[in-house]
């Protein structure tokens, strides 16, 4: 039996409910997306992640050189790394050259959408329609990248390539969805104001890439279309990260040795952490987003008993029990992060509204309704978060 059912109430709509006890550490299930892809500077930057699933393809110790700009590093334990022993399964593309981690994800990748959004040849012509398009969108979003222009240029092709257009067409519409006048918001947090005038320009290039207007099977991908389908994107998408040095360090830390080589590890990856800051500061890992379609059922908690991890390194990801979580209990992450989780409760209040556009009912907040509307030293500082109020 499931571990979880899917109930809707009225304050909250939609919402996961634990089916049984669920002892703290569980893996609640794990899901796959309906479809995921790398942020555009960051494969522009050479991070290296499978085009179908975001698995790392370098090694740790590649990665690390790369990371700390410095090809003397080296690393020991090199069974630690996952991708090293992988390597003889990388594939890639013939058309294109897009690189894949195993044949299982190059197939997956044709079958659903890559046959017909395949650039072939043309995949280093910058004058190519989707390559304009793509380079628009890198100069309307700099990094830290939170979208993907390659999500909706996959679902393009999922749209193409579906045996069962209606059950697609079904599966996106059951993600959340917000009226036309939230949308213009959600441009607003994913892409900053001048966002706003630049939609038509983009929709003008999606459909010159992708021929639209005389494409059946895209013909919902009106300018509102278009519109809805990126706010889908902006309220839905989970941002993932995949890292084969994140791997080995936390490989290495499992490992049985002697004090002196733990200490030699230790301060070794305490030195590695710092060059890299020098070089990518937080840029370390293969980043991307998806669309989940059990994931995005998750309500947000300000006192969270499940958390979202990606244990396969991958896009795969799971929902694990953070306590013990009882028959009937709603089943919650955070939406916000650890710093964020801390403050006030009208702070916290105000990120949710401002960023999620919704105004936070989770038990936390209205066991803290009689708190004073203040905010502490701190949380003063956010200048830009107090004054857009
Ligand atoms: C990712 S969806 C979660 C599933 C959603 N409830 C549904 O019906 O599909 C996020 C949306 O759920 C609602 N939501 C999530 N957590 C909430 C909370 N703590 N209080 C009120 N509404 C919440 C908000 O409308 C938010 O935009």
């Amino acid at each position: 039996m499931e571990k979880v059912v899917i109930k809707s109430t009225a304050d909250k709509g939609r919402g996961l409910y634990a089916t049984e006890l669920i002892p703290d550490g569980t893996t609640i299930f794990e899901e796959k997306p309906l479809v995921s892809c790398q942020y555009s500077w960051n494969t522009a930057y050479g991070y290296l992640a499978c085009e179908y699933c975001l698995g790392p393809l370098e090694t740790a110790e590649r990665n690390v050189q790369r990371l700390a700009n410095d090809p003397n590093i080296m690393l020991p334990r090199a069974e630690c790394c996952p991708v090293e022993a992988n390597l003889v399964n990388h594939t890639k593309c013939v058309q294109c050259g897009v690189l894949y981690c195993s044949s299982e994800c190059l197939n997956e990748a044709q079958n659903r959408y890559h046959a017909t959004i395949c650039l072939g040849a043309e995949v280093h012509n910058e004058q190519h329609p989707v390559n304009v398009l793509v380079d628009f969108w890198k100069k309307m979003h700099y990094p830290p990248e939170t979208c993907g222009i390659m999500l909706f240029v996959k679902i393009v092709g999922l749209f193409r390539q579906t045996a069962d257009l209606q059950a697609l067409q079904a599966q996106l519409q059951d993600f959340v969805h917000k009226s036309v006048n939230e949308d213009l918001l959600i441009f607003h947090k994913m892409l900053g104001e001048k966002f706003t005038h630049q939609i038509e320009q983009l929709y003008q290039l999606f459909c010159s890439a992708f021929n639209i207007e005389s494409d059946d099977r895209l013909s919902w991908l009106t300018p509102e279309g278009f519109k809805s389908l990126i706010a889908l994107v902006g309220t839905n998408g989970q941002g993932i990260g995949t890292s084969s040095f994140g791997d080995w360090v936390k490989n290495v830390g499992a490992c049985k040795m002697e004090d002196k080589e733990r200490q030699a590890v230790d301060e070794l990856i305490d030195d590695l952490y710092s060059k890299m800051d020098d070089v990518v500061g937080t840029f370390l890992n293969n980043e991307g987003s998806a669309l989940y379609p059990k994931q995005s059922k998750i309500n947000h908690s300000c006192a969270p008993n499940a958390e979202t991890v990606f244990p396969h390194s991958n896009h795969i990801l799971a929902l694990r029990a953070t306590r013990d979580i009882q028959p009937g209990e709603e089943i919650c992450i955070s939406y916000l992060d650890e710093c964020n989780a801390q403050r006030s409760r009208h702070t916290r209040q105000k990120i949710l509204k401002e960023y999620y556009l919704f105004v936070c009912q989770c038990e936390k907040c209205e066991s803290q309704i009689t708190d004073p509307d203040e905010t502490s030293e701190d949380e003063d500082d956010d200048d830009d978060m107090e004054d857009s109020d």
